[in-house]
């Protein structure tokens, strides 16, 4: 068994002394060996001075050893095997083709990132040349690049093992950004966090990279998660999972004496909008995908349709009886770990207690550790009045509001928080009132998409996964997709620097061949 319990500091593959953590089996609750050893105050010092000791250098290789490193870990988390994918399986309840499609995923961002690194363009190279006879002020040289933060602390999810976790999108992109990263593993699964660590720490060796690149703790107490966002080595923090989590460590980041920004994705209910047209055509219809996409993953998605807004009438209805009909059909689901397990019921029994709301349908109930489906309805002037009512349910529930007219779809929207996503369903006749409700759509979410559910985030260039808080602290940024990496940059500009002490990437002879923009126009390499 290649899983020892053991954590990564740099080059160093040992055991924590500073209590334990074990590995749970999702379905049965049961405790998974080996039991791995916490880091203890002086490890998590030793992952952060390797980082920061790290840094220099590694920000300095080149943009083409970087890529191959990023492949390098794929290739080594791909060269797990089913070990990775058997543990990944036991530990978060998940069934072997979406760890398989996850596995695939992790490896996709690593790729991706690998591409963005070899087209340069994340550098932002500009160049404002000199204008030594400017009136009636000369203008300087200035040149602009984007360089690396710093050292990054990652907190993987709990409900993407593999493509949120150790080598997830945070870490591929920070690595990518030329930051060193430290990860705290979560404690659902510490077996796949240790191979896939066991991966990245390969894939330094091979490629070169110096010690302190990579480091990966388990933490048997919260200190060890509290210390890493407030040790000064630390420069951003990358984090997905509950509110009370993702603000306890802003709130540690923005108090310490250099504040660090935090990019943490929290909670977001993902708001549907179904319009008049499309519920007239094909209401029951989207009632049913929209329980797929509802109960996808035991409903634990960050992109989960946990509203649905829509006026009243024979189209809403329609939509009713379909989602009722899959919805009671709906195996009860494995969820992630027995504490996601019995949040979720707590909010389901929260909301189902709650004097303006009824219960529309509920899926089949199941043994312990096991979601119940269910879907709610309330009237959207109730709704507007229940700040409560727009707490995220981690799981396969959602609440429906019923609204009067177009006027009330408004005011519910207005209330509400920041989201991930927001779809709406149309049809060509319903443009118009689409068109009306767009521009506050905008002003709450980060994505914005039609006829379909937010589940299922594309890795692309043009991807925002991200939004105003609370579905993240930072809603200027992305956690998926390419540009992911700014999170991780920052600009600086070199004014009347001669050219042999330029960097590279701002050289006149431009050796990296990249497009700049030159007096403000994009310019092409000269071929
Ligand atoms: N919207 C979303 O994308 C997601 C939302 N959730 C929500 O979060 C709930 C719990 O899920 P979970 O994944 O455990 O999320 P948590 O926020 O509890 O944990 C995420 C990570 O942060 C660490 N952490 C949390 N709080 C602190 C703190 N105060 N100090 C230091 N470290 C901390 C955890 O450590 P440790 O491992 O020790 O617990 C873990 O590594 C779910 O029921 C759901 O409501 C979860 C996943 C995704
Ligand atoms: O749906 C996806 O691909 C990403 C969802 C996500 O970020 C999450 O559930 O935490």
């Amino acid at each position: 068994m290649t899983i020892q319990g053991e954590q990564i500091i740099g080059q160093a593959i040992s055991k924590g002394g500073q209590g334990t953590v074990y590995g749970i089996a999702a379905a049965t609750g049961e405790k998974l060996e080996p039991a791995f050893g916490g880091a203890s105050k002086a490890d998590l010092g030793r992952a952060c001075a390797l980082a920061d000791a790290a840094f220099d250098t590694y920000r300095e290789t080149s943009l083409e050893d970087r890529a191959r490193f990023l492949e390098t870990i794929a290739d080594e988390i791909l060269a797990l095997g089913d070990e990775l994918v058997e543990r990944c399986m036991a530990e978060s309840g998940l069934p072997r083709p979406r760890i398989e499609g996850e596995r695939g995923r992790t490896m996709g961002q690593l790729r991706l990132f690998a591409g963005v690194l070899r087209d340069g363009g994340y550098l932002d190279a500009r160049i404002d040349p000199a204008m030594p006879d400017r009136q009636p002020l000369p203008r300087p040289d200035l040149r602009l690049r984007n360089v690396p933060v710093g050292p990054v602390a990652v907190f993987g999810a709990s409900n993407f093992p593999l493509a949120f976790s150790v080598a997830g999108g945070d870490t591929a992109s920070a690595l990518a950004a030329g930051c060193p990263v430290v990860v705290k593993a979560h404690s659902a699964h510490p077996g796949t966090s240790e191979l896939v660590g066991r991966a990245v720490h390969a894939a330094v060796e091979k490629c070169g990279m110096p010690e302190g690149t990579f480091s990966l703790l388990f933490a048997a107490e919260r200190a060890i998660g509290e210390g890493l966002v407030a040790d000064h080595r630390i420069k951003a923090v990358g984090f997905t999972g509950s509110r009370t989590g993702g603000t306890a460590l802003m709130k540690i980041a923005a108090n310490r004496p250099e504040p660090i920004p935090v990019y943490a994705e929290m909670s977001s209910i993902n708001p549907v909008l179904l319009f008049l047209g499309a519920l007239k055509e094909r209401g029951a219809a989207i009632g049913k995908a929209f329980v797929g996409s509802l109960t996808l993953g035991a409903g634990q998605f960050c992109t989960n349709p946990g509203l649905i807004i829509a006026v009243e009438g024979e189209g809403l209805d329609a939509f009713l009886r379909g989602a009722e009909e899959a919805l009671v059909a709906a195996p009860a689901a494995v969820m992630l770990t027995p504490g996601i397990c019995s949040a979720y019921a707590k909010g389901v029994a929260a909301v189902e207690g709650h004097a303006s709301v009824s219960v529309v349908a509920k899926g089949q109930a199941g043994e312990t550790l096991r979601g119940q489906a269910a879907l709610f309805r309330v009237s959207a002037s109730d709704f507007v009045k229940s700040a409560e009512l727009q707490d995220e349910m981690f799981g396969s529930a959602s609440i429906v509001v019923v609204c009067r007219d177009a006027a009330e779809i408004k005011s519910v929207v207005s209330a509400l928080e920041g989201q991930l996503t927001a779809a709406i369903h149309i049809t060509e006749g319903d443009h118009e009132a689409a068109r009306a409700v767009l521009p506050l759509l905008e002003r709450k979410a980060g994505r914005i998409l039609v006829n379909g559910f937010g589940t299922g985030v594309e890795v692309a260039h043009a991807m925002v996964h991200g939004g105003p808080y609370p579905s993240t602290a930072d809603g200027r940024s992305t956690s998926v997709g390419s540009k992911a990496i700014d999170r991780f940059l920052r600009p600086v500009c070199y004014q009347d620097l001669p050219d042999g002490l330029l960097p590279d990437a701002l050289k006149d002879a431009n050796p990296l061949g990249l497009w700049r923009r030159m007096d403000g126009k994009m310019t092409a390499p000269k071929a």
